[in-house]
Protein backbone atom coordinates (compact mmCIF):
# COMPACT_ATOMS: atom_id res chain seq x y z
CA UNK A 1 0.00 0.00 0.00
CA UNK A 2 2.71 1.94 1.04
CA UNK A 3 4.63 1.79 -2.55
CA UNK A 4 1.60 2.44 -4.23
CA UNK A 5 1.53 5.73 -6.69
CA UNK A 6 -1.80 7.19 -4.77
CA UNK A 7 -0.46 6.20 -1.44
CA UNK A 8 -0.29 10.18 -0.44
CA UNK A 9 -3.42 10.72 -2.26
CA UNK A 10 -5.89 11.09 0.99
CA UNK A 11 -9.16 8.94 1.88
CA UNK A 12 -10.88 6.46 4.00
CA UNK A 13 -8.40 3.54 4.80
CA UNK A 14 -10.59 0.56 3.33
CA UNK A 15 -11.61 2.81 0.17
CA UNK A 16 -7.52 2.13 -0.99
CA UNK A 17 -7.68 -1.70 -0.28
CA UNK A 18 -10.79 -2.84 -1.89
CA UNK A 19 -13.70 -2.37 -3.71
CA UNK A 20 -15.99 -3.97 -1.89
CA UNK A 21 -17.10 -0.54 0.12
CA UNK A 22 -18.06 0.26 -3.12
CA UNK A 23 -19.97 -2.67 -3.93
CA UNK A 24 -21.78 -2.74 -1.04
CA UNK A 25 -22.86 0.71 -0.78
CA UNK A 26 -24.05 0.81 -4.59
CA UNK A 27 -25.05 -2.68 -4.97
CA UNK A 28 -26.15 -3.99 -1.12
CA UNK A 29 -27.41 -0.78 -0.50
CA UNK A 30 -29.31 0.39 -3.57
CA UNK A 31 -26.92 2.79 -5.06
CA UNK A 32 -26.27 4.79 -1.46
CA UNK A 33 -22.54 5.22 -2.42
CA UNK A 34 -22.91 8.92 -3.41
CA UNK A 35 -23.62 9.87 0.38
CA UNK A 36 -20.56 8.45 1.05
CA UNK A 37 -18.61 10.55 -0.81
CA UNK A 38 -20.14 13.55 0.05
CA UNK A 39 -19.17 12.76 3.94
CA UNK A 40 -15.38 11.99 2.56
CA UNK A 41 -15.46 15.58 0.86
CA UNK A 42 -16.22 17.05 3.98
CA UNK A 43 -13.58 15.17 5.77
CA UNK A 44 -10.57 14.91 3.05
CA UNK A 45 -11.17 17.85 1.09
CA UNK A 46 -11.26 18.30 -2.56
CA UNK A 47 -8.77 15.30 -3.53
CA UNK A 48 -10.19 11.64 -2.28
CA UNK A 49 -8.70 8.33 -3.49
CA UNK A 50 -12.05 6.58 -3.52
CA UNK A 51 -10.63 3.43 -4.59
CA UNK A 52 -7.25 1.45 -4.73
CA UNK A 53 -6.57 3.12 -8.16
CA UNK A 54 -9.45 5.61 -8.60
CA UNK A 55 -8.97 9.62 -7.29
CA UNK A 56 -12.06 11.75 -6.84
CA UNK A 57 -11.36 15.38 -7.53
CA UNK A 58 -13.93 18.39 -6.38
CA UNK A 59 -12.39 21.27 -7.77
CA UNK A 60 -14.45 22.58 -10.78
CA UNK A 61 -10.87 23.70 -12.65
CA UNK A 62 -10.28 20.42 -13.02
CA UNK A 63 -12.88 19.72 -14.72
CA UNK A 64 -12.50 21.61 -17.96
CA UNK A 65 -9.04 19.78 -18.31
CA UNK A 66 -10.80 16.38 -18.01
CA UNK A 67 -13.93 16.85 -19.64
CA UNK A 68 -12.37 18.80 -22.37
CA UNK A 69 -12.80 18.39 -26.49
CA UNK A 70 -9.16 17.36 -26.60
CA UNK A 71 -9.04 14.93 -23.43
CA UNK A 72 -5.78 12.61 -23.38
CA UNK A 73 -8.39 11.24 -20.40
CA UNK A 74 -10.32 8.69 -21.53
CA UNK A 75 -13.53 6.29 -20.41
CA UNK A 76 -12.29 3.73 -17.61
CA UNK A 77 -13.04 0.33 -19.75
CA UNK A 78 -13.73 -1.39 -15.80
CA UNK A 79 -16.92 0.75 -15.70
CA UNK A 80 -17.95 1.24 -19.50
CA UNK A 81 -17.67 -2.11 -20.52
CA UNK A 82 -21.08 -3.07 -18.19
CA UNK A 83 -23.02 0.18 -19.27
CA UNK A 84 -23.93 -0.99 -22.70
CA UNK A 85 -22.86 -2.30 -26.45
CA UNK A 86 -18.95 -1.88 -27.29
CA UNK A 87 -19.61 0.11 -30.43
CA UNK A 88 -22.31 2.94 -29.07
CA UNK A 89 -21.01 5.93 -28.26
CA UNK A 90 -21.51 6.05 -25.11
CA UNK A 91 -19.63 3.23 -24.16
CA UNK A 92 -16.45 3.42 -26.68
CA UNK A 93 -13.52 3.92 -24.28
CA UNK A 94 -10.97 5.14 -26.55
CA UNK A 95 -11.28 9.12 -27.82
CA UNK A 96 -10.14 8.32 -31.26
CA UNK A 97 -12.59 5.43 -32.45
CA UNK A 98 -15.16 7.38 -30.79
CA UNK A 99 -14.33 10.55 -32.45
CA UNK A 100 -15.58 8.66 -35.83
CA UNK A 101 -18.75 7.05 -34.37
CA UNK A 102 -19.99 10.43 -33.02
CA UNK A 103 -19.35 12.17 -36.30
CA UNK A 104 -22.09 10.02 -37.61
CA UNK A 105 -24.54 10.79 -34.97
CA UNK A 106 -23.75 14.54 -34.21
CA UNK A 107 -25.74 16.13 -37.09
CA UNK A 108 -28.73 14.86 -36.31
CA UNK A 109 -28.54 16.48 -32.94
CA UNK A 110 -27.53 20.02 -33.79
CA UNK A 111 -29.61 22.72 -32.54
CA UNK A 112 -30.66 23.25 -36.05
CA UNK A 113 -31.73 19.44 -36.53
CA UNK A 114 -33.57 19.98 -32.94
CA UNK A 115 -35.92 23.01 -34.05
CA UNK A 116 -36.92 20.61 -37.19
CA UNK A 117 -37.90 18.04 -34.47
CA UNK A 118 -39.84 20.71 -32.55
CA UNK A 119 -43.11 19.67 -33.80
CA UNK A 120 -42.55 15.82 -32.19
CA UNK A 121 -42.08 17.66 -28.92
CA UNK A 122 -44.92 19.52 -29.37
CA UNK A 123 -47.13 16.82 -30.47
CA UNK A 124 -46.23 14.62 -27.07
CA UNK A 125 -46.46 17.42 -25.31
CA UNK A 126 -50.57 17.88 -26.21
CA UNK A 127 -50.97 14.18 -25.28
CA UNK A 128 -49.09 14.56 -21.74
CA UNK A 129 -51.51 17.40 -21.37
CA UNK A 130 -54.82 15.86 -22.16
CA UNK A 131 -53.74 12.66 -20.09
CA UNK A 132 -53.08 14.84 -16.81
CA UNK A 133 -56.72 17.03 -17.80
CA UNK A 134 -58.67 13.32 -18.39
CA UNK A 135 -56.90 12.00 -15.47
CA UNK A 136 -58.47 15.00 -13.23
CA UNK A 137 -61.50 14.60 -14.66
CA UNK A 138 -61.66 10.95 -13.36
CA UNK A 139 -60.56 12.29 -10.13
CA UNK A 140 -57.60 10.38 -10.61
CA UNK A 141 -53.77 11.69 -9.80
CA UNK A 142 -51.45 11.23 -12.86
CA UNK A 143 -48.17 9.65 -12.10
CA UNK A 144 -46.43 12.27 -13.79
CA UNK A 145 -42.97 11.57 -13.17
CA UNK A 146 -43.59 8.55 -14.98
CA UNK A 147 -45.38 10.27 -17.63
CA UNK A 148 -42.20 13.13 -18.20
CA UNK A 149 -39.72 9.87 -18.88
CA UNK A 150 -42.19 8.28 -20.66
CA UNK A 151 -42.33 11.85 -23.31
CA UNK A 152 -39.05 11.53 -23.67
CA UNK A 153 -38.59 8.30 -25.04
CA UNK A 154 -41.75 8.43 -27.50
CA UNK A 155 -39.93 11.62 -28.87
CA UNK A 156 -36.61 9.73 -29.53
CA UNK A 157 -38.09 7.06 -31.00
CA UNK A 158 -40.03 8.96 -33.46
CA UNK A 159 -37.12 10.57 -34.15
CA UNK A 160 -35.34 7.42 -34.41
CA UNK A 161 -37.65 5.39 -36.86
CA UNK A 162 -41.03 7.70 -37.34
CA UNK A 163 -44.06 7.96 -35.94
CA UNK A 164 -45.00 3.70 -36.68
CA UNK A 165 -41.98 2.53 -34.84
CA UNK A 166 -43.31 5.03 -31.61
CA UNK A 167 -43.93 3.15 -28.31
CA UNK A 168 -46.38 5.26 -27.40
CA UNK A 169 -45.77 5.20 -23.32
CA UNK A 170 -48.24 8.02 -23.29
CA UNK A 171 -51.00 6.68 -24.15
CA UNK A 172 -50.09 3.97 -21.64
CA UNK A 173 -52.09 3.81 -18.09
CA UNK A 174 -49.22 3.20 -16.76
CA UNK A 175 -46.67 5.28 -19.15
CA UNK A 176 -44.65 2.21 -19.39
CA UNK A 177 -43.23 2.19 -15.92
CA UNK A 178 -41.42 -1.19 -16.86
CA UNK A 179 -38.71 0.38 -19.27
CA UNK A 180 -37.91 2.57 -16.13
CA UNK A 181 -37.93 -0.93 -14.51
CA UNK A 182 -35.24 -2.08 -17.24
CA UNK A 183 -33.33 0.36 -17.11
CA UNK A 184 -32.87 0.40 -13.39
CA UNK A 185 -32.20 -3.32 -13.21
CA UNK A 186 -29.60 -2.79 -15.91
CA UNK A 187 -27.92 -0.46 -13.87
CA UNK A 188 -27.93 -2.47 -10.53
CA UNK A 189 -26.05 -5.76 -12.53
CA UNK A 190 -23.70 -2.94 -14.00
CA UNK A 191 -22.47 -2.80 -10.32
CA UNK A 192 -22.34 -6.74 -9.84
CA UNK A 193 -20.37 -6.77 -13.18
CA UNK A 194 -17.99 -3.88 -12.37
CA UNK A 195 -17.24 -5.81 -9.37
CA UNK A 196 -16.70 -8.73 -10.30
CA UNK A 197 -15.67 -8.49 -13.81
CA UNK A 198 -15.28 -12.54 -14.16
CA UNK A 199 -19.44 -12.82 -14.13
CA UNK A 200 -19.24 -10.16 -17.10
CA UNK A 201 -19.10 -13.22 -20.12
CA UNK A 202 -21.50 -15.54 -18.23
CA UNK A 203 -24.15 -12.86 -18.01
CA UNK A 204 -23.68 -11.75 -21.67
CA UNK A 205 -23.51 -15.12 -23.12
CA UNK A 206 -26.50 -16.59 -21.54
CA UNK A 207 -28.91 -18.14 -23.74
CA UNK A 208 -32.51 -16.17 -24.14
CA UNK A 209 -34.39 -18.82 -22.36
CA UNK A 210 -32.21 -19.74 -19.76
CA UNK A 211 -31.41 -15.64 -18.81
CA UNK A 212 -35.52 -15.57 -18.49
CA UNK A 213 -35.04 -17.98 -15.42
CA UNK A 214 -32.25 -16.76 -13.89
CA UNK A 215 -32.37 -13.10 -14.30
CA UNK A 216 -35.67 -12.27 -16.36
CA UNK A 217 -33.96 -8.23 -16.82
CA UNK A 218 -31.35 -9.45 -18.90
CA UNK A 219 -34.17 -11.12 -21.08
CA UNK A 220 -36.03 -8.28 -20.79
CA UNK A 221 -33.00 -5.84 -22.20
CA UNK A 222 -32.28 -8.85 -24.69
CA UNK A 223 -36.03 -8.17 -26.34
CA UNK A 224 -34.90 -4.71 -26.52
CA UNK A 225 -32.14 -5.40 -28.80
CA UNK A 226 -34.10 -7.84 -30.49
CA UNK A 227 -36.79 -5.20 -31.30
CA UNK A 228 -34.68 -2.46 -32.23
CA UNK A 229 -33.04 -4.72 -34.54
CA UNK A 230 -35.63 -5.12 -36.19
CA UNK A 231 -36.30 -1.26 -36.53
CA UNK A 232 -33.32 -1.09 -38.25
CA UNK A 233 -33.67 -4.08 -40.36
CA UNK A 234 -36.98 -2.04 -41.43
CA UNK A 235 -34.91 1.05 -42.67
CA UNK A 236 -32.36 -0.92 -44.69
CA UNK A 237 -35.45 -3.16 -46.40
CA UNK A 238 -37.26 0.63 -46.92
CA UNK A 239 -33.94 1.72 -48.58
CA UNK A 240 -33.81 -0.83 -50.41
CA UNK A 241 -37.24 -1.03 -52.00
CA UNK A 242 -37.01 3.17 -52.53
CA UNK A 243 -39.91 3.79 -50.21
CA UNK A 244 -38.83 7.30 -48.68
CA UNK A 245 -40.76 8.12 -45.62
CA UNK A 246 -42.78 11.33 -45.69
CA UNK A 247 -40.70 12.60 -42.85
CA UNK A 248 -37.03 11.19 -42.66
CA UNK A 249 -35.77 10.03 -39.50
CA UNK A 250 -32.66 9.96 -38.35
CA UNK A 251 -32.06 6.18 -39.07
CA UNK A 252 -33.27 6.41 -42.57
CA UNK A 253 -31.17 9.22 -43.37
CA UNK A 254 -27.54 8.05 -41.69
CA UNK A 255 -28.27 4.95 -43.56
CA UNK A 256 -29.20 6.22 -46.71
CA UNK A 257 -26.02 5.00 -49.08
CA UNK A 258 -26.27 8.42 -50.49
CA UNK A 259 -25.57 9.97 -47.35
CA UNK A 260 -23.37 7.86 -46.50
CA UNK A 261 -21.25 8.19 -49.32
CA UNK A 262 -21.41 11.72 -49.51
CA UNK A 263 -20.91 12.10 -45.42
CA UNK A 264 -18.30 13.62 -43.75
CA UNK A 265 -17.60 10.17 -41.67
CA UNK A 266 -16.33 6.71 -42.71
CA UNK A 267 -18.91 4.55 -44.23
CA UNK A 268 -17.74 1.55 -43.20
CA UNK A 269 -19.12 1.78 -39.53
CA UNK A 270 -22.44 2.62 -40.75
CA UNK A 271 -23.93 -1.47 -39.80
CA UNK A 272 -27.01 -2.92 -39.20
CA UNK A 273 -25.10 -4.25 -35.13
CA UNK A 274 -23.82 -0.47 -34.96
CA UNK A 275 -26.93 1.56 -35.62
CA UNK A 276 -28.30 -1.38 -33.08
CA UNK A 277 -25.86 -0.46 -30.42
CA UNK A 278 -26.54 3.54 -31.20
CA UNK A 279 -30.54 3.39 -31.24
CA UNK A 280 -30.29 1.15 -27.45
CA UNK A 281 -28.16 4.19 -25.91
CA UNK A 282 -30.22 7.14 -27.36
CA UNK A 283 -33.67 5.52 -26.60
CA UNK A 284 -31.88 4.72 -23.19
CA UNK A 285 -30.06 8.00 -22.52
CA UNK A 286 -32.76 10.33 -22.16
CA UNK A 287 -35.84 8.66 -20.33
CA UNK A 288 -34.73 9.24 -16.48
CA UNK A 289 -32.47 12.29 -16.95
CA UNK A 290 -35.14 14.50 -18.66
CA UNK A 291 -37.59 12.82 -16.72
CA UNK A 292 -36.19 14.17 -13.49
CA UNK A 293 -35.45 17.30 -14.31
CA UNK A 294 -38.81 17.69 -14.82
CA UNK A 295 -40.03 15.87 -12.36
CA UNK A 296 -37.83 18.54 -10.12
CA UNK A 297 -38.85 21.43 -11.78
CA UNK A 298 -42.70 20.59 -10.86
CA UNK A 299 -42.29 19.00 -7.13
CA UNK A 300 -40.43 22.04 -6.03
CA UNK A 301 -42.84 24.50 -7.73
CA UNK A 302 -45.64 23.16 -6.63
CA UNK A 303 -44.35 23.10 -2.94
CA UNK A 304 -43.47 26.34 -3.17
CA UNK A 305 -46.32 28.83 -4.43
CA UNK A 306 -44.02 31.88 -4.76
CA UNK A 307 -42.00 30.13 -7.11
CA UNK A 308 -44.95 28.62 -9.30
CA UNK A 309 -46.77 32.34 -9.48
CA UNK A 310 -43.75 33.78 -10.24
CA UNK A 311 -43.04 30.91 -12.99
CA UNK A 312 -46.80 31.95 -14.19
CA UNK A 313 -47.15 35.32 -14.32
CA UNK A 314 -43.66 35.22 -16.79
CA UNK A 315 -45.48 32.49 -18.85
CA UNK A 316 -48.70 34.61 -19.12
CA UNK A 317 -47.10 37.42 -19.21
CA UNK A 318 -44.57 36.21 -22.55
CA UNK A 319 -47.82 34.46 -23.53
CA UNK A 320 -50.95 36.18 -23.08
CA UNK A 321 -53.24 34.30 -25.13
CA UNK A 322 -53.97 31.14 -24.31
CA UNK A 323 -54.49 29.77 -27.51
CA UNK A 324 -51.05 31.12 -29.24
CA UNK A 325 -48.38 28.37 -29.46
CA UNK A 326 -46.09 28.28 -26.61
CA UNK A 327 -42.53 27.54 -28.90
CA UNK A 328 -39.24 26.75 -27.74
CA UNK A 329 -37.49 30.11 -29.09
CA UNK A 330 -39.68 32.15 -27.18
CA UNK A 331 -39.60 30.33 -23.83
CA UNK A 332 -35.63 29.54 -23.62
CA UNK A 333 -35.23 33.67 -23.35
CA UNK A 334 -37.85 33.58 -20.09
CA UNK A 335 -35.54 34.45 -17.25
CA UNK A 336 -36.88 33.10 -14.30
CA UNK A 337 -38.51 29.76 -16.48
CA UNK A 338 -34.05 29.73 -17.38
CA UNK A 339 -33.69 30.35 -13.60
CA UNK A 340 -35.99 27.02 -12.93
CA UNK A 341 -34.90 24.89 -15.67
CA UNK A 342 -31.27 25.46 -14.49
CA UNK A 343 -32.26 24.38 -10.72
CA UNK A 344 -33.75 21.75 -11.98
CA UNK A 345 -30.70 20.42 -13.64
CA UNK A 346 -28.65 20.73 -10.84
CA UNK A 347 -30.90 18.85 -8.34
CA UNK A 348 -31.85 16.25 -10.43
CA UNK A 349 -27.75 15.88 -11.26
CA UNK A 350 -28.51 13.75 -15.24
CA UNK A 351 -26.16 11.13 -14.63
CA UNK A 352 -25.51 11.07 -10.49
CA UNK A 353 -22.52 8.55 -10.55
CA UNK A 354 -18.60 10.02 -10.66
CA UNK A 355 -17.42 10.12 -14.67
CA UNK A 356 -14.55 7.72 -14.16
CA UNK A 357 -12.03 8.80 -17.07
CA UNK A 358 -9.24 6.27 -16.15
CA UNK A 359 -7.75 7.07 -13.12
CA UNK A 360 -9.64 10.27 -12.43
CA UNK A 361 -13.05 10.87 -11.37
CA UNK A 362 -15.56 14.11 -11.04
CA UNK A 363 -19.14 14.10 -9.92
CA UNK A 364 -22.19 16.28 -10.89
CA UNK A 365 -23.86 15.04 -7.30
CA UNK A 366 -21.03 17.05 -5.77
CA UNK A 367 -20.38 19.91 -7.66
CA UNK A 368 -24.39 21.25 -7.69
CA UNK A 369 -24.39 20.76 -3.76
CA UNK A 370 -20.76 22.09 -3.22
CA UNK A 371 -21.84 24.70 -0.52
CA UNK A 372 -19.30 26.93 -0.70
CA UNK A 373 -21.28 27.88 -4.69
CA UNK A 374 -24.78 26.24 -3.38
CA UNK A 375 -25.42 27.50 0.20
CA UNK A 376 -28.31 25.10 1.33
CA UNK A 377 -27.58 23.22 -1.74
CA UNK A 378 -30.72 21.00 -1.49
CA UNK A 379 -32.85 24.37 -1.56
CA UNK A 380 -34.93 24.58 -4.76
CA UNK A 381 -33.83 28.70 -5.28
CA UNK A 382 -34.13 29.78 -9.06
CA UNK A 383 -32.59 32.83 -7.63
CA UNK A 384 -29.65 31.80 -7.30
CA UNK A 385 -29.38 32.17 -11.25
CA UNK A 386 -30.67 35.73 -11.04
CA UNK A 387 -28.32 37.17 -8.35
CA UNK A 388 -27.05 40.41 -9.58
CA UNK A 389 -23.25 39.22 -8.50
CA UNK A 390 -22.16 38.05 -12.36
CA UNK A 391 -18.76 36.84 -11.29
CA UNK A 392 -20.63 34.64 -8.16
CA UNK A 393 -23.45 33.42 -11.30
CA UNK A 394 -20.32 32.81 -13.49
CA UNK A 395 -19.07 30.68 -10.54
CA UNK A 396 -22.11 29.00 -10.31
CA UNK A 397 -22.79 27.98 -14.21
CA UNK A 398 -19.37 26.36 -14.24
CA UNK A 399 -19.95 23.96 -11.55
CA UNK A 400 -23.51 23.32 -13.11
CA UNK A 401 -22.09 20.43 -15.41
CA UNK A 402 -25.27 18.27 -15.75
CA UNK A 403 -24.80 17.30 -19.54
CA UNK A 404 -21.04 16.81 -18.86
CA UNK A 405 -18.69 18.72 -21.10
CA UNK A 406 -15.90 18.14 -23.81
CA UNK A 407 -15.63 15.17 -26.11
CA UNK A 408 -17.84 12.78 -24.16
CA UNK A 409 -21.12 15.49 -23.45
CA UNK A 410 -24.11 14.55 -23.92
CA UNK A 411 -24.92 14.70 -27.65
CA UNK A 412 -28.73 14.66 -26.52
CA UNK A 413 -28.57 18.31 -25.04
CA UNK A 414 -30.21 20.35 -27.27
CA UNK A 415 -32.94 18.03 -27.70
CA UNK A 416 -33.34 17.70 -24.04
CA UNK A 417 -33.57 21.46 -23.21
CA UNK A 418 -36.23 21.82 -26.39
CA UNK A 419 -38.34 18.87 -23.94
CA UNK A 420 -37.64 20.63 -20.59
CA UNK A 421 -38.68 23.99 -21.94
CA UNK A 422 -41.35 22.71 -24.00
CA UNK A 423 -43.49 20.32 -21.37
CA UNK A 424 -42.46 22.79 -18.32
CA UNK A 425 -43.62 26.03 -20.24
CA UNK A 426 -46.50 24.77 -21.38
CA UNK A 427 -47.93 23.20 -18.60
CA UNK A 428 -47.20 26.06 -16.33
CA UNK A 429 -48.59 28.24 -19.17
CA UNK A 430 -51.44 26.36 -19.30
CA UNK A 431 -53.54 26.85 -15.63
CA UNK A 432 -52.42 27.30 -11.71
CA UNK A 433 -54.67 24.95 -10.59
CA UNK A 434 -51.91 21.79 -10.57
CA UNK A 435 -51.62 19.58 -6.82
CA UNK A 436 -49.47 17.26 -5.55
CA UNK A 437 -51.36 14.16 -4.46
CA UNK A 438 -49.11 12.57 -1.33
CA UNK A 439 -45.86 13.02 -2.35
CA UNK A 440 -43.25 12.14 0.56
CA UNK A 441 -39.97 14.24 0.64
CA UNK A 442 -38.31 10.22 0.49
CA UNK A 443 -40.05 9.25 -2.84
CA UNK A 444 -38.04 12.30 -4.22
CA UNK A 445 -34.52 11.25 -3.02
CA UNK A 446 -32.28 9.84 -5.74
CA UNK A 447 -30.41 6.77 -5.63
CA UNK A 448 -27.38 6.11 -7.48
CA UNK A 449 -27.61 3.68 -10.85
CA UNK A 450 -25.29 5.63 -12.77
CA UNK A 451 -28.09 8.04 -13.71
CA UNK A 452 -30.32 9.23 -10.49
CA UNK A 453 -33.57 7.04 -9.72
CA UNK A 454 -36.29 7.64 -7.24
CA UNK A 455 -35.95 4.44 -4.61
CA UNK A 456 -38.61 1.57 -5.10
CA UNK A 457 -39.62 -1.12 -3.80
CA UNK A 458 -38.45 -4.59 -4.86
CA UNK A 459 -39.46 -5.14 -8.52
CA UNK A 460 -40.38 -8.12 -9.85
CA UNK A 461 -41.85 -10.60 -13.01
CA UNK A 462 -41.99 -7.24 -15.04
CA UNK A 463 -39.31 -8.52 -17.93
CA UNK A 464 -41.95 -11.60 -18.36
CA UNK A 465 -44.65 -8.91 -19.79
CA UNK A 466 -42.63 -5.99 -20.91
CA UNK A 467 -42.14 -6.62 -24.58
CA UNK A 468 -44.68 -8.77 -25.15
CA UNK A 469 -47.13 -5.78 -26.83
CA UNK A 470 -44.27 -5.11 -29.01
CA UNK A 471 -43.85 -6.22 -32.75
CA UNK A 472 -40.78 -8.27 -32.95
CA UNK A 473 -40.64 -9.72 -29.33
CA UNK A 474 -41.08 -13.62 -28.46
CA UNK A 475 -44.21 -14.12 -26.85
CA UNK A 476 -43.59 -14.10 -23.29
CA UNK A 477 -44.88 -15.95 -20.42
CA UNK A 478 -47.49 -14.47 -18.68
CA UNK A 479 -48.95 -10.51 -19.09
CA UNK A 480 -49.61 -10.22 -15.44
CA UNK A 481 -48.61 -7.12 -13.89
CA UNK A 482 -47.62 -7.25 -10.43
CA UNK A 483 -48.38 -4.77 -7.63
CA UNK A 484 -45.40 -2.89 -5.84
CA UNK A 485 -45.00 0.15 -4.76
CA UNK A 486 -43.74 2.95 -7.60
CA UNK A 487 -41.92 6.13 -6.06
CA UNK A 488 -43.42 8.66 -8.62
CA UNK A 489 -44.32 11.80 -8.57
CA UNK A 490 -48.61 12.12 -8.59
CA UNK A 491 -50.10 15.36 -9.30
CA UNK A 492 -54.21 16.31 -9.85
CA UNK A 493 -55.78 19.61 -11.07
CA UNK A 494 -57.60 20.65 -7.54
CA UNK A 495 -61.32 20.90 -8.14
CA UNK A 496 -61.72 24.38 -6.78
C1 LIG B 1 -31.71 16.30 -18.99
C2 LIG B 1 -31.38 15.35 -19.84
C3 LIG B 1 -30.03 14.70 -19.99
C4 LIG B 1 -28.93 14.75 -19.16
C5 LIG B 1 -28.80 15.52 -17.85
C6 LIG B 1 -27.90 13.95 -19.77
C7 LIG B 1 -26.62 13.76 -19.24
C8 LIG B 1 -25.59 13.10 -19.88
C9 LIG B 1 -24.25 12.97 -19.36
C10 LIG B 1 -23.76 13.51 -18.02
C11 LIG B 1 -23.53 12.26 -20.28
C12 LIG B 1 -22.05 11.85 -20.16
C13 LIG B 1 -21.98 10.46 -19.55
C14 LIG B 1 -20.59 9.91 -19.37
O1 LIG B 1 -19.61 10.61 -19.52
O2 LIG B 1 -20.53 8.71 -19.06
C15 LIG B 1 -24.41 11.95 -21.37
C16 LIG B 1 -24.03 11.26 -22.50
C17 LIG B 1 -24.90 10.90 -23.51
N1 LIG B 1 -26.24 11.23 -23.61
FE1 LIG B 1 -27.29 12.39 -22.33
N2 LIG B 1 -28.39 13.42 -20.94
C18 LIG B 1 -29.68 13.86 -21.12
C19 LIG B 1 -30.52 13.58 -22.17
C20 LIG B 1 -30.18 12.82 -23.27
C21 LIG B 1 -31.04 12.54 -24.40
C22 LIG B 1 -32.46 13.09 -24.57
C23 LIG B 1 -30.34 11.72 -25.24
C24 LIG B 1 -30.73 11.12 -26.57
C25 LIG B 1 -31.58 11.58 -27.34
C26 LIG B 1 -29.03 11.51 -24.66
C27 LIG B 1 -28.03 10.75 -25.23
C28 LIG B 1 -26.74 10.65 -24.75
C29 LIG B 1 -25.68 9.91 -25.42
C30 LIG B 1 -25.82 9.11 -26.71
C31 LIG B 1 -24.52 10.08 -24.65
C32 LIG B 1 -23.12 9.55 -24.97
C33 LIG B 1 -22.37 10.66 -25.69
C34 LIG B 1 -20.93 10.32 -26.07
O3 LIG B 1 -20.19 9.72 -25.29
O4 LIG B 1 -20.54 10.74 -27.17
N3 LIG B 1 -28.97 12.19 -23.47
N4 LIG B 1 -25.68 12.46 -21.12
Amino acid sequence: RHFHPLANVPGPFLESLTELHRFYYNFVKSGTHSLQLERYREKYGPVIRIAPNEVLLNDPEHYETIYSANTKFYKDPTLYSTTGPDTSIFAMTHNEDHRLYRAVLNPFFSRRSVLGQEYIVQRKTDKLLARLDADSDRGKPTEIGMGFCAISVDVILECSFGAEACWNMLDREDFGVWYNDVIRSSASIMWLLRFASFLRPVMYGMPHWLARLVYPVSAGIMDAAKVITSYVKRVVSDIDAGLVPKRKTIFHTVMDPEVTSSGDFDKSIVTVPHMVDEAVVLIGAGAETVGNAMTVCTWRALLDPEIYKTLRAELVAAFPDPTQPVDFLTLEKLPYLSAVVKESLRLSYGVMHPLPRTVVNMCSFLMHRDPSLFPYSDKFDPQRWLNPDAQLVAGREKCLVPFSKGNRSCIGQPLAMCELYVVLGRRFRKSDDLVLVDVRPEDMLYQDYFGAMHPRGQVRGYARESWAWLEGAERQWEAEWKARPVSSLQVTRSAA
